[in-house]
């Protein structure tokens, strides 16, 4: 078993706020554990609405300055949860919020129409080559990052899924770009997961408290959306009630993009969304080490 302090994880996500909301218990056990734990964001965040009327002046259409101000609003929640390693893909602002713009079929899977210093535009390889040195450099054991459909389709998400998992097949050629550092290759990856039966749960508490547009046109019985995982699917569960608090004061630090409110966050569309203690995760490389209940509840097992 990899001792506490030469564990090394690293995360991969699309805009400030994203790892707050899908790892920020996962992230402020590890840094507790004496882990280091590294977070790449992709971009600043900078097409976001602002939930703060004395800040709506920052919006792209306006003085444009939600990026920077995003900056700030990342180290402070990264402070939250203890994390000192947090970066910026290729440098703050290299890659540009693509902004939440699908096609008309409402499928991001097909090019937008989007700036072209989007994230989106961005070349695949040229990306993947800013996060290869960053592998090589930390040689993490664990590598955390979305699904295939970015967890809920946004474009900015999908390029961060496909970024994180070439970048870390690149990395792990020993003949590719030794300009870029010695070959490591990432022994276990996992995608972030909603889990079914917690999205049943959730939408079944809406629709008893009389909520009828969260997640319109759901009903807590029927069919799921290919982007929410069956519980069978899920490998792992971190779990961390001690650390729900830093969670929340984290989720607070995005107040641009985040309301938190009890054991409640919404964004802008004002979705209601329980603060979950415990985090699911789909193991898509490595190999599982699970315990009596048939999952993991701790990235590292088995290495
Ligand atoms: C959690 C997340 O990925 N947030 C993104 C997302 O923000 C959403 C977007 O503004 C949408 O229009 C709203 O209805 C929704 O409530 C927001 O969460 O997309 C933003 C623009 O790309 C991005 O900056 C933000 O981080
Ligand atoms: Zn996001």
């Amino acid at each position: 078993m990899v001792e506490l302090a030469e564990r090394r994880l690293l995360l991969v996500h699309a805009h400030p706020d994203d790892e707050t909301i899908n790892n920020g218990v996962t992230m402020a056990r590890y840094v507790a554990e004496g882990a280091h734990v590294t977070l790449i964001t992709c971009t600043l965040g900078e097409e976001g609405e602002v939930l703060v009327p004395e800040l709506a002046h920052l919006a792209s259409d306006q003085d444009d300055g939600l990026g920077e101000h995003r900056i700030g609003e990342l180290a402070n929640a990264m402070a939250e949860l203890g994390v000192t390693d947090h970066r910026f893909l290729g440098g703050p602002g290299k890659y540009r919020d693509t902004g939440m713009i699908y096609n008309d079929e409402g499928n991001a899977d097909v090019p937008p129409q989007t700036r072209k210093d989007s994230f989106w535009q961005a070349d695949l390889v040229a990306a993947a080559n800013d996060l290869v040195p960053v592998i090589r450099e930390l040689r993490p054991q664990v590598l955390v990052t979305y699904d295939e459909w970015g967890n809920y389709g946004h474009p900015d998400h999908i390029k961060a899924h496909r970024v994180a998992m070439y970048g870390a097949a690149l990395a792990a050629a020993r003949s590719y770009r030794e300009d870029l550092g010695p070959a490591w290759d990432i022994p276990k990856i996992y995608w972030t997961a909603m889990a079914e039966s917690r999205m049943r749960e959730q939408l079944r508490a809406l629709r008893d408290a009389g909520d009828t547009t969260t997640f319109e046109g759901m009903d807590p019985d029927g069919p799921m959306p290919p982007m929410i995982t069956p519980d069978r699917l899920i490998d792992c569960v971190i779990e961390g009630e001690e650390f729900i608090d830093r969670k929340m004061n984290a989720m607070k630090a995005h107040a641009t993009q985040i309301t938190v409110d009890g054991p409640f966050f919404a964004l802008s569309n004002n979705n209601g969304n329980q603060i979950w203690a415990s985090e699911p995760y789909r193991l898509v490389k490595g190999t599982p080490a699970p315990g009596p209940d048939g999952l993991e509840h701790d990235l590292f097992a088995g290495l």
